[in-house]
């Protein structure tokens, strides 16, 4: 290390891209300190991924558990199945404390340096935190990488109270169980407690500003998703129309106007509203105007290599990784982003490829994809001259998921045909979360659908769902 800094790398947040940084900068010998002003592991461990993936284990099961049909289907019979909000919350909150000290766990064994207080980036390589005691430290550093993440987006006119109407920060603590609730937006977090809380027994009114729900999925995929997640629960849906005005109470009183004209189009009076209408970066107060850096929309400007850019430069020893960059706003993002910015400053340059970066929604069955849906192929097709095909196979014609009784679900495989390159797959069913790594590796190494045909799955497994679509692709036959 050069004797004029503190420490090779400063970390200014420490959730899952902070962590995730500061866990390979240790493993590449770096003098490695975190600085974070709220709690440790951020959004994703305190506030998000794992408290809202607690929750919807515990009411999956309550689900399954009362799906009478579905289980005589099976030949099982069960009594009438309760359930205890308050330990169901206690167990999501056990998860996040485990979870929490874990995290803080490996930062110690490892030797990083956690500084609490609120850093504010001075110059490239000088960082001041504001220590709860008021104190403000000055810390130097080969490299500052920030990744202070994102908070949750509320639309003008709409006003939160933490109990009658809240955002996820608050619904993952399960604090009640509303007998209507109002779900605003109907992305990630909208489905993720739509299968919660009708799980639970709520009843929900799900209301989207775009024409149609789950408007990032796949069409074909959200066509299907909505068959099983949406029509058949307690479940009401209101697309084209904006939540205007929301105001706290009992009743909540929520004002609809039409996306388009923005007339008021409805009044609804519900028990509660979770406003669930995307994120904002936590960027405000970095003082980043006085390096002369221009937020966009709030969100850091960065090279492909994650360096802050002020006019069209980098500016060197200074990265941004995780929500705060606003690309792809997910947990392994950032994580990822943290990697490849320490090996960069290894010397080993590094760029995300987030075409090959997977998601899912936790919904039961789930959703999850990774590359393009087939409307953006096409048109990037057209854009650059080549041919798009689409195959499409279904988990009722899979062995596991028949014995399992779950065959809702399809999967779709997105690819040329002249090159069998993939680009894109999209699965709604049981463990699609974890079936669509194949995909995501198959991706990221361009392995073409030829290839992927010969690769042998295991029988009888989910697996061969994608299996059997990549054989259709490859224009091998249809199953075995
Ligand atoms: C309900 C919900 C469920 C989700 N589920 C999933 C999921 O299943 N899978 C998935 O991949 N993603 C999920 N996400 C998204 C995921 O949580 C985020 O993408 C991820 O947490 C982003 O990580 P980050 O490190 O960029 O930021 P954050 O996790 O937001 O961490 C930033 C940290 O920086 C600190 N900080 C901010 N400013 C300063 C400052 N000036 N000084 C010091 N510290 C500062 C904050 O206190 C915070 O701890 C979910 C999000 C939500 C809300
Ligand atoms: N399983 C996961 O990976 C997971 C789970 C939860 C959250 N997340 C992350 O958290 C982020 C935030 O999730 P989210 O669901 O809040 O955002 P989102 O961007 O996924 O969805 C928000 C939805 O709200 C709609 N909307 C916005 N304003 C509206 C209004 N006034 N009235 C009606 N509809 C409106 C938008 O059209 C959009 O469909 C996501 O970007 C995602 O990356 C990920």
């Amino acid at each position: 290390m050069t004797q004029a800094f503190d420490y090779d790398l400063l970390i200014i947040g420490a959730g899952v891209g902070g962590h995730g940084a500061a866990l390979h900068a240790v493993a590449c010998g770096l003098k490695t300190a975190i600085v974070e002003g709220g709690e440790m592991g951020g959004t994703c461990v305190n506030r998000g991924c794992i408290p809202s993936k607690a929750l919807l284990a515990a009411s999956g099961k309550v689900r399954e558990l009362r799906d009478a049909h579905h289980l005589k289907a099976l030949g099982i019979e069960v009594g009438g199945v309760g359930f205890d909000r308050d330990a169901i919350a206690g167990h999501a909150e056990m998860v996040v404390t485990k979870q929490r000290e874990g995290l803080i766990g490996s930062l110690k064994r490892l030797g990083v340096d956690v500084l609490q207080g609120w850093g504010k980036v001075v110059a490239a390589q000088k960082v001041s935190v504001a220590t709860p005691d008021g104190i403000e430290k000055s810390i130097t550093a080969k490299d500052v990488i920030i990744a202070t993440g994102s908070t949750p987006f509320v639309p003008p006119g709409c006003e939160i109270d933490g109990t009658t109407v809240f955002t996820s920060d608050h619904a993952v603590k399960l604090e009640s169980l509303p007998q209507w609730i109002a779900i605003i937006g109907s992305g990630y977090i909208g489905l993720e407690f739509a299968d919660i809380y009708s799980a639970l027994g709520s009843e929900i009114t799900m209301i989207e500003g775009l024409p149609q729900l789950m408007p990032t999925f796949d069409p074909d995929i959200a066509k299907v998703a909505q068959r099983t997640l949406i029509s058949p629960r307690d479940i009401e849906t209101k697309t084209g129309v904006l939540a205007t005005k929301i105001i706290p109470g009992s009743p909540v009183v929520i004002e609809l106007s039409d996306a388009k004209t923005k007339e008021l189009v409805d009044t609804l009076e519900v028990d509660a509203c979770l406003i669930a209408t995307g994120r904002v970066p936590v960027t405000q107060d970095l003082a980043l105007d006085k390096l002369g850096v221009e937020l966009q929309r709030g969100y850091i400007p960065v090279t492909d290599q994650l360096n802050v850019v002020k006019g069209d430069q980098p500016i060197e020893h200074l990265w941004a990784i995780g929500d705060a960059t606003g690309k792809l706003m997910l947990a392994h993002t950032a994580s990822a982003q943290g990697v490849a910015v320490v090996e960069t400053i290894c010397g080993r340059p590094r760029v995300v490829d987030y075409n090959s970066i997977p998601a899912a929604a936790f919904t039961h069955p789930e959703v999850s994809f990774v590359g393009l849906t087939e409307p953006q192929a096409k048109a990037k097709g057209k854009a650059e001259g080549f041919e798009v095909s689409a195959v499409r196979t279904y988990f009722k014609a899979n062995a596991k998921a028949i014995a399992e009784g779950e065959t809702d679900g399809i999967a779709k495989v997105i690819f040329r045909p002249d090159n069998g390159q993939l680009l894109g797959v999209h699965i709604f069913g049981i463990h699609a979360a974890d079936l669509i790594q194949e995909a995501a590796n198959a991706m990221v190494q361009k392995t073409p659908v030829q290839s992927l045909a010969f690769s042998v799955h295991t029988h009888p497994t989910l697996c061969e769902v994608l299996d059997e679509a990549f054989k259709r692709a490859a224009g091998a036959g249809a199953g075995h």
